[in-house]
């Protein structure tokens, strides 16, 4: 099977947040691959990555990164692939800075932009699944199995602990 959805991160350091994105679509049987790449210290590695994206069979990049988060940003610049960023977390601004890298891209280049943290890298990889059910019914029908199975974990009344 191609595998469409690349998982970009800033730094090893990321992988803890962006694995969460990873497992989602483990679960969804969605094959995804996983680089380290960076605006700043591996600029050469994002040209490459970006010009190659779409003759790869990417359809779908989930990029993650903390503080100056500048990747998934210069990534949505170098394809036209949907790039779905996920801000990472950091010790200095919680967080905040990598949100506002991220989500304030200037009209014409888009990133799609999720919550901060682990909760925004699962939903990456849940947006991403549902942007390639589109045309997949049967990841389409997994997708929904998830979330019904999400569903029937809520309880109707909060426990004691
Ligand atoms: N924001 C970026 C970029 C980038 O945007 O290109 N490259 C690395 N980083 C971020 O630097 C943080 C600290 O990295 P280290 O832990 O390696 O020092 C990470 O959250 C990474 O995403």
């Amino acid at each position: 099977m191609t595998t469409e959805v690349g998982i970009i991160m800033g730094s090893q350091s990321d992988w803890p947040t962006m694995r969460e994105a990873a497992q989602i679509l483990d679960q969804l049987e969605v094959p995804y691959d996983a680089a380290i790449v960076s605006a700043h210290r591996t600029p050469d590695r994002l040209w490459d990555y970006g010009k190659t994206a779409a003759e790869r069979g990417l359809k779908v990049i989930i990029a993650g990164a903390g503080g100056a988060a500048h990747l998934p940003g210069m990534m949505a610049s170098k394809t036209q692939i949907p790039v779905i960023g996920v801000p990472v977390q950091t010790k200095a601004l919680s967080g905040v800075d990598s949100l506002y890298s991220i989500v304030q891209m200037p009209r014409g280049y888009p990133v799609a932009t999720m919550a901060i943290g682990a909760a925004g890298a699962a939903n990456a990889g849940l947006m991403a699944a549902g942007i390639l059910a589109l045309s997949d019914p049967a990841l389409a029908a997994r997708l929904e199995t998830w979330r019904a199975t999400l569903s029937a974990s809520i309880p109707e009344a909060p426990q004691d602990d």
